[in-house]
């Protein structure tokens, strides 16, 4: 069974794969919040924009199997002979994603992306390993294609992050009341910096899902 909070079809907003046309799968529930706001400020993770909780969203639900959920990711995706992304999200996918669920999804011709936290270890089957490591977590996931940094984090000096095996850095500025700092914060640090990229989050600006 997998508990999947949203589906819906849009822009990748975010990192490397930035403007590419995908599926989101957005899993239910994670371990470093429970996505309740009066929960927040004792969370490990205390700065999310995202609501993960339920099944109640456009596409959400129940599905009792990998095949099920599969299929309804490729309904949400035009007829289209051209191989078309889906990434995986929440919430926290890895608590809920399994061998099956990738098999299903490249069954139908699926390249296959994840947002993850990386406190648990990403199925090495993915073709796009996208980890963001959270302060005062256990990162597990030590590699991938990209890290991808909400910044700036308290404690999380990206210097931290440059020994870990990944193939594109980013700093994504934490949105919230800070969103203009932290973006020229971000902005001042990369060119400081030049191992690591901008992130920013398109869809926002563009006003898309
Ligand atoms: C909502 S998370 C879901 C996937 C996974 N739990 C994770 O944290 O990577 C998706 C992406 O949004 C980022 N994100 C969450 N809150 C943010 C914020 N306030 N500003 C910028 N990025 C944020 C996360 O770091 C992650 O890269
Ligand atoms: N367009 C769009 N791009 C995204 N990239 C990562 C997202 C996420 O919430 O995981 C996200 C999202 O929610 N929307
Ligand atoms: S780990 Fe990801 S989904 Fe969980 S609270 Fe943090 S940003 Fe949100
Ligand atoms: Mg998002």
């Amino acid at each position: 069974m997998y508990a999947i909070k949203e589906i819906f079809y849009t822009l990748q907003g975010e990192g490397a794969n930035a403007g590419t046309p995908a599926v989101f799968c957005r899993f239910a529930g994670c371990n470093l919040w429970t996505g309740r706001e009066q929960d927040r400020a004792k969370a490990v993770c205390q700065f999310c924009d995202t609501d993960f909780v339920g099944m109640d969203g456009e596409g959400g639900g129940r599905f009792e199997t990998a095949d099920a959920l599969a299929d309804a990711c490729r309904q949400a995706a035009p007829a289209s002979n051209h191989s078309i992304l889906v990434v995986l999200t929440g919430g926290e996918p890895m608590l809920q994603v399994d061998q099956e669920l990738v098999d299903a999804l490249h069954a139908r011709g699926f390249r296959i992306a994840i947002e993850t936290n990386g406190t648990l270890p990403v199925l090495e089957t993915i073709d796009w390993i996208c980890v963001s490591p959270k302060v005062g977590s256990d990162l597990k996931q030590l590699h991938g294609h990209e890290l991808k940094l909400v910044f700036p984090q308290e404690g999380g000096d990206p210097a931290r992050y440059l020994e870990l095996d990944f193939e594109e850095r980013f700093l994504q500025p934490m949105d919230g009341p800070d969103q203009r700092a932290n973006t020229l914060a971000a902005i001042a640090y990369c060119k400081a910096n030049p191992a690591w990229r901008l992130s920013v989050q398109t869809h926002k600006i563009l006003g898309i899902p």
